[in-house]
């Protein structure tokens, strides 16, 4: 098969090949009935059911071609989006500096950068600076003029201008006045494994990502600060091919993240206790209340956030519900 011809008139949606996203991603495609079957080793597969041809590609290079507008839609880490704009950021203000840039003569007028969709609820973490737990430092500013490991090169690189610009007792309030700044702090690019980088003696402290705190705490670190918090999001480019299919799939993904934040829950309450009953359960937009073949009684039914569930069921028995019950909602659409 012609795969390059046969993407002609598909809408092109950027998939993590790898790593921590790449089982979650692959939940939500299934949940909004996005069909596929990928070829081994082929990072390109077509959708049988929809005009759309899913890109796998590293979680951080999905910025980049959403942001140039060459693939339309990606799942990516806000993390990675965050990076990707400090490094043009950086970028621009290395060009500026050297004079061999301009704006007319460089742009091909193309719109640049992603628009963030929705947050995708998965792939939480916090990318932390961290220090070995027994050492000398503190803060931030401890670290200043020091060694730094990590993947977010230019994140790093951003946050130690900062503190340098700040010990220099100049405050600036735009982070692109920070970028692509020479730093006394040196920040040593590591693709992985970060972690090891302070007790082999590369790297006096390490920005890195830090979600159950393990991998932190078995290297002997802790974390002194956060430079960015982070979960999966989904993007799209600045002018998207075909902005119908876009919102499309956006609205099936809604649907199916609101699907799994949300259970339905149902009961029985006496008319006149419908007031605090409804006030327990107010429903995503309102309850939906329908009568009961018994006298002065209704049964009523809402959408509640599970992590909230436990709570509000001791509560609506408090208030005299009866017969409550929760129940899983596979899908949803509008909500
Ligand atoms: N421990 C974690 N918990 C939750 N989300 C994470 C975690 N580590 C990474 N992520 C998210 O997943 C994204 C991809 O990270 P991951 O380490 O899986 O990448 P990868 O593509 O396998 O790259 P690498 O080869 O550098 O490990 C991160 O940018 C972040 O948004
Ligand atoms: O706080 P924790 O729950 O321990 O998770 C944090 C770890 O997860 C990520 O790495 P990953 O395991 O994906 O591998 P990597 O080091 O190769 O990127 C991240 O870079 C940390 O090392």
């Amino acid at each position: 098969m012609d795969l390059v011809n046969s993407l002609e008139g598909r809408l092109l949606f950027a998939v993590p090949k790898k790593g921590r996203l790449l089982s979650a991603a692959l939940n939500l495609l299934e949940g909004a009935d996005i069909q596929f079957k990928r070829e081994n080793r082929l990072d390109i597969a077509l959708v049988k059911n929809l005009p759309i041809a899913l890109v796998f590609l590293p979680a951080a290079d999905i910025p980049t071609f959403v942001g140039e507008g060459r693939v339309d839609l990606g799942i990516t880490g806000y993390d990675q989006v965050q990076e990707h704009d400090a490094g043009v950021r950086a970028l621009a203000r290395a060009r500026r500096m050297s004079n061999e840039w301009s704006a007319d003569k460089d742009s091909d007028k193309k719109p640049r950068g992603c628009d963030t969709i929705m947050d995708l609820g998965f792939g939480a973490c916090k990318l932390q600076v961290q220090v070995p737990a027994k050492g000398e430092y503190q803060t931030g500013r401890d670290l200043v003029g020091k060694n730094i490991g990590t993947s977010f090169v230019h994140l790093a690189a951003e946050y130690f201008a900062r503190l340098e610009l700040e010990q220099e007792g100049i405050k600036i309030d735009s982070t692109a006045s920070y970028a692509g700044r020479k730093l006394r702090t040196k920040i040593i690019e590591l693709s992985g494994s970060v972690e090891a980088a302070c007790a082999l003696g590369v790297a006096d402290g390490i920005v890195d990502l830090v979600e159950s705190g393990e991998t932190m705490k078995a290297a002997g670190l802790k974390a002194i600060d956060t430079v960015v918090e982070t979960s999966a999001i989904l993007i799209k480019s600045k002018a998207p091919s075909n902005p119908a299919m876009v919102d499309l799939i956006a609205a099936r993904i809604n649907g199916v993240i609101t699907a799994q934040k949300y259970v339905l829950c149902q009961y029985n309450v006496p008319r006149d206790r419908l007031a605090d009953a409804t006030k327990v359960t107010p429903g995503k937009r309102a309850p939906t209340v329908t009568s009961l073949e018994e006298d002065g009684w209704v049964a009523v039914s809402a959408m509640v956030e599970k992590k909230r569930i436990a709570p509000v069921m001791d509560d609506l028995a408090k208030v005299g519900a009866t017969d409550i019950l929760v129940l899983d909602i596979h899908n949803t659409r509008g909500s």
